[in-house]
Formats: C-alpha cells, structure tokens, sequence
C-alpha cells in the first residue's frame, strides 16, 4: 500500500470549496466486469458501451508493479512543500493544479498534474513536475503510458470488432498515431473533514471526458461515481487492480450516439486519501471527429457536424466542467414535410 507519509494542506489561495449535499447513492445497479481474455469480450464491452459507457477490465496484462511504482510516485510528488509543486504549475494546460479544474472557475477538493503523452511536447513546468526524481518519475510515466495505450488499443479493437466495423484498427489507430493528443493525469484527493449536516467536499464535478477513451486506475479509496442513463448516481467500488474505461465524447460521436459519454464525479473521502491516474486516450489535432462511415453510411443520418479534434478542445477549454460540450456540435434533425398542416 502506498500512502502520504503527512497530511497534505492544499493550496489555500481558493478559501472556498463547496461542500456538496449527495443524492442517495443506487448501489443496485452492477459495473460491468470484462475480462480481456474472454472470447466473449468484445460483445460484453460493445453492450457495457451501450448501457453505461463505462466498464471495469480485469485481466489486462499490465504489470501491478508498473502500477504501484507510478503511484508511489505520485504520492512523492504531492508531499512535497506547496512552494516546491507550485513551481511546477499552473497549468496551463499541462503542469501541476492545485484546487482549480480547468481555466473557467471550477474548483475541487484536489491537486493534480496533466502531462502531455507526447514527450515532444514536455514543457518547462512539465519537466519541474520530475525535478525531484527526475529518472524515476519520468520512466515510471513513461512505461505506465505505453502500456495503459495497448489496454485502450486493445479494447478500441474490441469495440470495432464488436460492432462490426472493418478495418479493426479504424479507433485504435487514432490513439496509436505518434501525433495523438493523448494525455495523463494524475490525482490527489486529500481526506475531507466531513461538515455540518453530512455535507461532503467535491473533488472533481460531475463531467464527460473529451477524449476517445479514457483508462482509469485508483488506489484503494473509494470516491468515483457515474451517472446512470435515468440520472441516478452509482458509487464505483474501487478496485486499485482493475482499470475502468470510459467512454469519451469523440467515441459517442464516433458511434453517432449510440455509445454514450459517461458523466461522472468524484466526492472526496473522509478517511482515506485517494489517488487516480487517468489516461485519455485522443486523437491527432487535425483528425476529423464524424460518426463512422461504415456504422452510419448516410451523412443525412449523422446526429453530429463534422468537426477536428483541435476544433472541439478549443471549444471544450471554454467550456465548464459540467457543460454539455457535444450540444454545439448537434445537427438540427431535418424537418419532414407535412403539406396537409
Ligand atoms: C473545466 C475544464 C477542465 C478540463 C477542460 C475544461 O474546460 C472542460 C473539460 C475538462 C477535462 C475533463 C477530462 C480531463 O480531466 C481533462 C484533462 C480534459 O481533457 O477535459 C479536463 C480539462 C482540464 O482539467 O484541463
Ligand atoms: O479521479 C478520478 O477517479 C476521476 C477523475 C476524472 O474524472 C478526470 O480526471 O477526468
Ligand atoms: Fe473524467
């Protein structure tokens, strides 16, 4: 078990979080759990994508030490003095954060740092992120993305082969392109004193995920829920084991609606701190996001405009966490013709 040798104050530049009442919580409704090997794999995750667009994998194949050494890591990182981390943000939007979710005013109970997967692209603040253990934290990034990148692949070749969409690398390739703005983030929520009346701290509002994918891992600490398709809110037991995926905007798109973007949120806990890495796996800058031509031939039957993958992170940095970031890029359905009105 990896933990925080002390307590860690975060930030107080922000005096206030807001406290957050919860509706109850469903624990009726079950995760889907995929294991990989199954011959039966890609059926179960093309149906988990349909019904919740969020599932658990086990039997992934990634090392748990790979897993536990970027972890210790990471919990290396968000012990050090504020002064220290500091120097690593604010991101901008790659670096270390501190209580503020993206550039529009939303706040969190957390600390996190986003790194860029392309390694081209590290950037001052991304390198200070590793000043501390410069070979250590660096390598560990490095191979935990390479393999959480095959986990996506393989369940992206999954969804095409369940779907039967030819070629099977028709996602997978958008995340495996050397250009792909794929990207790594990595999650600190401190313990939360709990208030008057039950009142929890937020840690991160409820949103979807831009990306194609994401790959989620936790430590032990449980915090993370998703909303169901009637808006009730599931608790995700944690499993610190198992990877939960997550199906992004740019794949709902991609399946013209027929995958949906999972909302979820996580609610910080009051005894345990919990630590997350998500990556997100994305497409090149320049890759046209439209439903798939060989799921949906007709472009009059594309719920979605045809837009770049630069064009929707554009608009969805404007945007605030809870936005509803596709409703811009609706198409307005075609208005049938009634002469006898
Ligand atoms: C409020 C924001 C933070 C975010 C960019 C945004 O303007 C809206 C989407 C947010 C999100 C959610 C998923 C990922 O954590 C993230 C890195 C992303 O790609 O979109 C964050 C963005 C962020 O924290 O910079
Ligand atoms: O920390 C988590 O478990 C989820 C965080 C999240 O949704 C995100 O970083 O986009
Ligand atoms: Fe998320």
């Amino acid at each position: 078990m990896v933990v925080l040798s002390q307590p860690v104050a975060l930030d107080n530049h922000i005096s206030v979080i807001p406290t957050y009442k919860p509706v109850p919580v469903l624990t009726s409704h079950s995760i889907p759990v995929v294991d990989l090997t199954h011959p039966e794999a890609k059926t179960l995750i093309v149906k988990a994508c349909e019904e919740f667009g969020f599932f658990k994998v086990v039997n992934h194949g990634v090392c748990p030490d790979l897993m536990t050494r970027l972890e210790q890591e990471a919990v290396g990182f968000f012990a050090l003095p504020q002064s220290l981390k500091n120097q690593a943000g604010p991101p901008e939007p790659y670096g270390y954060g501190s209580k503020r979710i993206g550039p529009n005013g939303d706040v969190g109970w957390i600390e996190y740092i986003l790194l860029n997967a392309n390694p081209q692209l590290s950037s001052a603040k991304t390198s200070a992120v590793f000043s501390q253990s410069p070979l250590i934290f660096r390598e560990a990034v490095e191979e935990y993305m390479k393999e959480v990148k095959e986990v996506s692949c393989k369940v992206l070749e999954m969804i095409t082969e369940g779907l039967g969409i030819e070629p099977r690398d028709s996602l997978s390739k958008m995340v495996r392109d050397e250009k792909s703005d794929s990207c790594l983030r990595l999650n600190h929520y401190p313990t939360a004193e709990e208030e008057a009346e039950k009142m929890v701290k937020l840690g991160f509002g409820e949103h979807t995920d831009p990306q194609i994918i994401s790959v989620l891992r936790s430590n032990n600490t449980s915090g993370l829920q998703i909303c169901m398709k009637d808006g009730s809110w599931v608790a995700v037991p944690p499993d610190h084991s198992s990877f939960f995926i997550n199906v992004g905007d740019a794949l709902q798109v991609m399946t013209n609606g027929r995958f949906k973007s999972v909302k979820h949120r996580v609610l910080a806990d009051t005894r345990k701190s919990r630590v997350s890495m998500i990556y997100f796996g994305g497409p090149t800058l320049s890759q046209k996001i439209t439903p798939l031509p060989s799921l949906v031939p007709k472009q009059e039957d594309w719920l979605y405009k045809e837009f770049t993958w630069s064009q929707y992170k554009s608009s969805a940095y404007k945007s605030k966490l809870g936005d509803y970031r596709l409703g811009l890029f609706e198409r307005q359905p075609l208005l049938t013709h009634r002469s006898n009105v």
